[in-house]
């Protein structure tokens, strides 16, 4: 597991909704919107600058949801949980976002690595929002 690249996925939560992003083409699917961890930079620096990159937010970095999920062979989708601190979605790479309830997000069509995060995200955003 050690060699594979780090993809971190982005819970973005404001007002007790997350940020779901549609990535679009055949292999897309419901996602947190993110990207790979390039050498030298830590996860959090990873997930601040796709999120500014690939959708003009700024946010700030929490918790990892703790779960390493295959993607293939060659990665592993790692999911923290950010707060939204300004900006609006501006879609450079998707092709549409939405805000999900924390109860309505196993209603979407998630890309398959990121189905194991959803009732993780449920059970630790069920107390806070
Ligand atoms: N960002 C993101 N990628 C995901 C998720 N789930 C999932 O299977 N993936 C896959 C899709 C892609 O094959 C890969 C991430 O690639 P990416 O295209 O977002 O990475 P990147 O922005 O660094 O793009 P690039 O420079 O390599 O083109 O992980 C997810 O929740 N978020």
């Amino acid at each position: 597991m050690t060699d594979r690249q780090v993809v971190v996925g982005v819970a973005v939560v404001d007002a007790g909704r997350v940020l779901a992003a549609l990535r679009p083409g055949p292999d897309g699917g419901w996602e947190f919107p993110g990207g790979k961890v390039e050498p030298g930079e830590t996860d959090r620096d990873a997930a601040v600058r796709e999120l500014d990159e690939e959708l003009g937010l700024r946010v700030t970095v929490g918790a990892s949801l703790g779960l390493d999920q295959p993607i293939g062979d060659k990665y592993v989708l790692r999911v923290y949980l950010a707060e939204l601190m300004s900006g609006t979605p501006v879609l450079r790479e998707h092709t549409e976002t939405r805000w999900v309830s924390v109860a309505r997000l196993s209603e979407l069509d998630w890309l398959p690595a990121d189905r194991p995060f959803v009732p993780l995200l449920r059970a630790t955003l069920r107390g806070g929002g």
